[in-house]
C-alpha cells in the first residue's frame, strides 16, 4: 500500500510574513492527519523560515522548487542540492512544466538534477505532462514515454523506488480545468507500466504517483480515490491554508 503524499506548490507566492500566518493556522487544521506525507514547497526565500517552522512538526515537511545538478560553482541566481538539504528540506520539485517551458529545461537536464538530488538524499518530485496540442494529437503516451525514460535514465530500482512523479497534464495546470478521475487513472496507469519497463514491477508498484493540474477540495476525493493516484501536487488551492487542509482531510480519509 503507497502511502499517499500531497505537497503545496506555492510558485512565486507568500512572502515570509504571509509564510507565518499560513503556518499558524494551516498546522493547526492538520495536527491529526498523520496517515500521509504533507510537503509544503515555498519560494526559496521562505524555505529557511517554513523548514524551521516545520522541524517541530513531525509529519509535514519542506521541499524546495528547483535546484541545480552541480554541488555549487560559478551559476549565478542558483543553488545546490546541499543547499536545500543544509534547511533540512527533504523534497525537491524538479522538471515542473512552467521550468520546461519558460526556463527551456529539458529531459537530460531534468536528469542531472535528479541524480543529484537522490545523491543528496533530498527526495525528488519528478513532473512531467503532456500539452493540450499533444493530448488532441493523441500523443499522450508517447510524451510521457519520452519525458519517463529521459529524466529518469540510469536511475537504479533501488532510488528510483523512492522517487515522486508527478502527472501534471499543462492543460489543466492553472486553468481550472482539470482531468477527469479517468483521464488521470489512464495516464497514471501508463506511468507505472513505462516504470516497470525501465525498473521491474516490483519498484513501478512502490513509486508514488502525484496528480496536479486544477486540483481542489471539490474534485480531491475523486482523483485520489483512483487505483493508481497517490497524492497531489496543489498550486493555486495551495495558497489557501484552509483549502489546503481539506486537500489534506480529504486525502487522507480515503
Ligand atoms: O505544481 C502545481 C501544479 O502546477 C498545479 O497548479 P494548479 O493547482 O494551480 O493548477
Amino acid at each position: 500500500m503507497r502511502k499517499k503524499i500531497i505537497a503545496a506548490n506555492w510558485k512565486m507566492n507568500q512572502t515570509i510574513a504571509d509564510a507565518a500566518s499560513y503556518l499558524d493556522s494551516f498546522l493547526l487544521e492538520v495536527a491529526d492527519e498523520k496517515r500521509i506525507d504533507i510537503v509544503i514547497v515555498p519560494p526559496f526565500t521562505a524555505l529557511a523560515y517554513v523548514s524551521e517552522r516545520l522541524s517541530k512538526v513531525q509529519h509535514v515537511k519542506s521541499g524546495a522548487q528547483n535546484m541545480h545538478w552541480e554541488k555549487n560553482g560559478a551559476f549565478t541566481g542558483e543553488i545546490s542540492a546541499g543547499m536545500i538539504r543544509e534547511l533540512f528540506a527533504r523534497y525537491v520539485v524538479l522538471g515542473h512544466s512552467e521550468r520546461r517551458t519558460l526556463f527551456g529545461e529539458t529531459d537530460e537536464i531534468v536528469n542531472k538534477k535528479t541524480k543529484a538530488a537522490i545523491a543528496a538524499t533530498l527526495t525528488p518530485i519528478v513532473c512531467i505532462g503532456e500539452t493540450l496540442a499533444e493530448r488532441d494529437a493523441g500523443q499522450v503516451e508517447q510524451v510521457l514515454h519520452t519525458q519517463l525514460t529521459g529524466s529518469l535514465a540510469g536511475i537504479p530500482a533501488k532510488e528510483l523506488a523512492d522517487v515522486v512523479l508527478a502527472y501534471e497534464p499543462v492543460w489543466a495546470i492553472g486553468t481550472g480545468r482539470t482531468a477527469t478521475p479517468e483521464q488521470a487513472q489512464e495516464a497514471h496507469a501508463y506511468i507505472r507500466k513505462v516504470l516497470a519497463e525501465i525498473s521491474d514491477a516490483a519498484t513501478a508498484e512502490k513509486v508514488r504517483i502525484q496528480y496536479g493540474g486544477s486540483v481542489k477540495p471539490g474534485n480531491t476525493g475523486a482523483l485520489m480515490g483512483q487505483p493508481d493516484i497517490d497524492g497531489a501536487l496543489v498550486g493555486g488551492a495551495s495558497l489557501v491554508a484552509r483549502d489546503f487542509a481539506e486537500i489534506v482531510k480529504i486525502s487522507a480519509a480515503l
